[in-house]
C-alpha cells in the first residue's frame, strides 16, 4: 500500500494537461498564458466628476477665479479641442467620465463653483471657481489603471467574475486556456434509492453520494456531464461507463464496490476493459480502498469507496488534485491552525477530520475535530467547514498543535462565515 504523498504524485503525472484553445474569456476557465492589455485603460483622459473642465496650468488657479463657458462634454462624445482663446480663459461644462477636452487639464466639481451668468435654456455661460484648483485635479488619465502591453492576467489565473472585468474592459475577445474538466459520476450498488419519495425496502438506503459529489464537482470547476445508478453488476457498470465515455468525460469516477467484498466488482470490471492501474488502496483515512486507473481512451478513471466520508476524501484528495493538474492550476498548500483540543491517532495512516475552524473569544482561529468521524457519519458533514489533515507519522497531538487546514473544495477557501466562539 502507497502512502498519500506517492499517490499524489502518481496522480500529478498521469493527469494530463488539457490542451490549451482560443477560447472567449469565460467563467471556470484557467488561463494557459498571459493576457496582454492591448488597449490603454482608461483609453482616454476623462473626468472623475460633474463640473467643469479648466486649464489652470502648473501654478494652478486661485479660488475666485471666473471663466467664461466655452462648451460642455458628455460621456461619450468625441475628442475636442479647447479652442486657443477658450484654452487660456474658457471652461468647459463636464460630465463624469467624458473625455477632457484638449488643452484642458484641471475638473472642479459643480457644487464647488457658482454660476454667474446663464443662456436662456439654463445653459451656464459664465462660473466663478469657489476653491484652488491644482492642475490634474479629478482628471483621470489614460492608461492609468491598465496601460497598453501590460500582462493583465498571468498564467495558471482561474477566471472568475473578478478576472473577467479586465478583459472585458480591455476589448479581449480571446483568451489562451483550458476549459474545465469533464466529469462523469457512477454510483455503484443495488442497495441505493435514488428517488427521495420512493419507501425504502428492507436493505435500501438512499443515494446520499450522488447529489453529494455532483455539487462538489461542480464546486471543483469541473462539468458533470453523465450521472447515473448501477447494481452490482460489472457488465451493468460497463455498459454505464460506455455511456459516461460518450458524454465526453476526461475523467470518470465510481462509488462503491471497490473494496475486499464479493461484490467488489470494480478492480476486474475494470481489469477486463485493459485498464492501466497506478494505484488501488492508500494509507490514508477514510478512503483506504481508493483506486486509480487509466482508462484504453486515456480517461482518469477514480474508484472511490462508497462510504460517503470515504468518497468524499476521495473527492477532495485526489480528484481535485489530478483537476487542478487538468487545468494547468499550481499543486495546493494548506493553512496551519492549532487544534481546539488534543487530539489521539492511533493508527500510522494519513487522517482526513471533518473539522470547524471557529474564532475563540479573543479572536485567535481554532481546529476543532468534530464529534463522528466513522466514515458513514455524515451528519458533521453539515457542521464543518474545514478538512484536518493529519500526517500518517504524527500521533498524540496536544491542544494548539499546528495541524494543515484545507477548505472543503479546492477552489472554495477556508469559509469562516457563521462560526462562532
Ligand atoms: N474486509 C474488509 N472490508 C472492508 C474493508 C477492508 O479493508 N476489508 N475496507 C472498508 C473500508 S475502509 C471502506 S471505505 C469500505 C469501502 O467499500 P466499497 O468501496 O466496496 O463500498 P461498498 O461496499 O459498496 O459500500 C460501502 C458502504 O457505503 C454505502 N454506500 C455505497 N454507496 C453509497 C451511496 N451512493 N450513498 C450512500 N451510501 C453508499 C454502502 O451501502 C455501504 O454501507 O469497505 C470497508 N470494508
Ligand atoms: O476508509 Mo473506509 O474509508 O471508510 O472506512
Amino acid at each position: 500500500m502507497i502512502g498519500y504523498d506517492e499517490a499524489l504524485a502518481i496522480i500529478q503525472t498521469a493527469a494530463q494537461r488539457l490542451p490549451a484553445q482560443r477560447l472567449a474569456p469565460e467563467r471556470g476557465l484557467v488561463l494557459a498564458a498571459d493576457v496582454i492589455s492591448g488597449e490603454d485603460l482608461p483609453p482616454f483622459d476623462n473626468s472623475a466628476m460633474d463640473g467643469f473642465a479648466l486649464r489652470v496650468g502648473e501654478a494652478g488657479v486661485a479660488a475666485g477665479s471666473e471663466f467664461d463657458v466655452a462648451g460642455a462634454q458628455a460621456a461619450g462624445d468625441a475628442q475636442v479641442t479647447a479652442t486657443q482663446g477658450a484654452a487660456s480663459t474658457g471652461a468647459w461644462e463636464i460630465m463624469t467620465g467624458a473625455r477632457i477636452p484638449d488643452g484642458l487639464d484641471a475638473v472642479v466639481p459643480v457644487e464647488q463653483t457658482e454660476v454667474l451668468m446663464r443662456a436662456a435654456d439654463d445653459r451656464p455661460l459664465r462660473i466663478r471657481v469657489l476653491t484652488n484648483v491644482p492642475q490634474g485635479q479629478h482628471v483621470r488619465l489614460h492608461g492609468e489603471d491598465v496601460g497598453r502591453g501590460v500582462c493583465v492576467l498571468a498564467a495558471g489565473t482561474r477566471l472568475e467574475a473578478p478576472q473577467l472585468m479586465l478583459p472585458a474592459a480591455l476589448g479581449v475577445s480571446e483568451v489562451t486556456a483550458r476549459r474545465q474538466p469533464r466529469v462523469a459520476l457512477l454510483n455503484t450498488g443495488r442497495e441505493l434509492v435514488d428517488d427521495p419519495a420512493q419507501p425504502l425496502a428492507s436493505g435500501e438506503i438512499r443515494n446520499s453520494n450522488g447529489p453529494y459529489l455532483a455539487a462538489r464537482i461542480a464546486d471543483a470547476g469541473a462539468t458533470l456531464v453523465w450521472r447515473e445508478t448501477v447494481g452490482d453488476d460489472a457488465d451493468a457498470f460497463l455498459a454505464a461507463l460506455e455511456r459516461a465515455l460518450a458524454a465526453g468525460a476526461d475523467v470518470v469516477l465510481s462509488t462503491g464496490a471497490v473494496s475486499m467484498g464479493r461484490y467488489d466488482f470494480v478492480p476486474d470490471a475494470l481489469r477486463r476493459l485493459g485498464a492501466s492501474f497506478h494505484f488501488h488502496k492508500v494509507r490514508i483515512r477514510p478512503g483506504k480502498p481508493l483506486l486509480f486507473a487509466t482508462l484504453p481512451g486515456g480517461q482518469l478513471f477514480f474508484g472511490l469507496p462508497g462510504n460517503p466520508v470515504s468518497g468524499a476524501v476521495g473527492l477532495r484528495f485526489f480528484v481535485e488534485p489530478a483537476l487542478r493538474a487538468m487545468t494547468g492550476l499550481p499543486p495546493e498548500r494548506p493553512l496551519r491552525a492549532p487544534l481546539a483540543a488534543p487530539y489521539r491517532k492511533r493508527h500510522a495512516l494519513r487522517f482526513h477530520l471533518k473539522g470547524r475552524l471557529a474564532v475563540d473569544a479573543e479572536g485567535r482561529l481554532r481546529a476543532q475535530v468534530l464529534h463522528g468521524q466513522e466514515s458513514f457519519r455524515i451528519a458533521p458533514l453539515a457542521q464543518g467547514n474545514t478538512w484536518i489533515v493529519i500526517d500518517e507519522a504524527a500521533q498524540d497531538l496536544a491542544e494548539g498543535a499546528l495541524v494543515n487546514v484545507y477548505g472543503l473544495g479546492h477552489l472554495l477557501g477556508l469559509q469562516l462565515d457563521g462560526c462562532e466562539a
